[in-house]
């Protein structure tokens, strides 16, 4: 399919209130479009389905299934564009502002006592950054996100009785084939400082300085994932990723799937991973839910192809927004530890929100 049938047929689709789903996995050469030919809602529960899932934050939903037999899939060479993009300014931001900043600062801080009371390691808290934006377009905006993030998984979701999401995702949450996974701990943050490392060229060329925090905030997310598994693991060394303007630290994982750690198992285990939960998982999910003072919906849930040709390459959902009523909801979040700074935290959650703002 061309370029311009392609995009076409996004907008036809979204006009007729079909759901489907675009994506582009990490660093790929391909767009695909799945469109599921009714409105219904397809669930899956024991992960055997072959289709595109969008599952929630709360692991006790279950993920959305576009079934692939109920469907219809295309595919598009990601080019670059036709002509240059124009910017639809958003009108006005909403949520920026000293309260919403004094909301965040006391959340980290009751986060923080939380942790210490409680001798826990982890906990990862957000808010929703609201945006009025009359003028939305989905094929323009995706095709921006498309251009800015090619190392991300980069997608637009819509059911017409969900609602409409997109994102660019840098972490896995599962990548699997008939026999072997892989998985990653993602954590910490820091923006790439260009006045510091210079132009960006590749991260080979550059020495990353991380703090002990970081380094620790982010050990803690391989260790509780390699305990779960609980099962033999290849693990690499901690490395510096780039995702957008951010750099995160990032451990590889993988092991071999068995009768006994399924596809359904390591899901289970790992979701919602403590990069957007936290440690112990079962307490600072309480707290989040009990404290955050929103839903988080679909923003940390994770979404991706499951066994399409016997592989699933499953993402968690980060940097991602929603378009609801005429407003943008962007949602954002970071790692607490003992030793976090809550007016940072909140500078970080502004860092975050300017992956999404910048393609709109
Ligand atoms: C929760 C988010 O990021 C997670 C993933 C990578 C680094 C993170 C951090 O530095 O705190 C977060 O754990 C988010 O982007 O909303």
């Amino acid at each position: 399919m061309n370029d311009v049938d392609f995009y076409k047929k996004i907008k036809k689709v979204y006009a007729n209130k079909l759901p489907f789903v675009v994506y582009s996995k990490p660093d790929s050469a391909e767009v695909k479009l799945i469109v599921q030919k009714n409105d219904k809602i397809h669930y899956t529960e024991d992960y055997k389905e072959s289709g595109f899932v969008f599952a929630p934050f709360e692991n006790d939903k279950l993920p959305i299934l576009f079934p692939i037999s109920e469907s219809i899939s295309y595919t598009n060479s990601f080019s670059a564009y036709g002509k240059e993009i124009t910017r639809n300014k958003p009108d006005t931001i909403f949520n920026s502002s000293t309260s919403s900043k004094n909301k965040h600062v006391a959340l980290v801080e009751k986060g923080i006592k939380f942790l210490e009371n409680n001798n826990y390691k982890k906990v990862v808290l957000s808010r929703k950054e609201i945006i009025k934006y009359e003028e939305f377009e989905l094929v323009q905006i995706y095709r921006k996100l498309l251009k800015s993030y090619s190392n991300a998984f980069v997608y637009s979701w819509y059911h017409p009785k969900v609602g409409l999401w997109l994102g660019a995702s840098p972490e896995v949450l599962l990548e699997a084939d008939k026999n072997s996974f892989r998985t990653m701990a993602l954590a910490s943050t820091q923006v790439y400082d260009v006045k510091k490392y210079g132009e960006f060229k590749s991260l080979k060329d550059v020495n990353i300085h991380w703090g002990a925090k970081e380094v620790a905030e982010q050990q803690h997310v391989t260790d509780y994932i390699i305990e779960q598994l609980n099962v033999h693991v290849k693990v690499s060394k901690p490395y510096t990723t780039k995702a957008g303007n951010l750099l995160h630290i990032r451990t590889d994982i993988s092991g071999k799937l068995t009768e006994q750690l399924t596809l359904k198992k390591i899901v289970n285990l790992l979701h919602p991973t403590p990069a957007v939960c936290g440690v112990p998982k079962e307490k600072a999910k309480e707290f989040i839910v009990q404290n955050e003072n929103y839903s988080r919906q679909f923003y940390t849930g994770f979404l991706g192809e499951l066994n399409l040709n016997n592989k699933s390459a499953l993402f968690v959902n980060l940097r991602c927004m929603q378009f609801v009523d005429n407003t943008l909801e962007i949602y954002i979040g970071g790692g607490i530890t003992v030793d976090s700074n809550p007016v940072s935290e909140w500078e970080e959650t502004v860092n975050k929100s300017k992956v999404m703002m910048k393609v709109l």
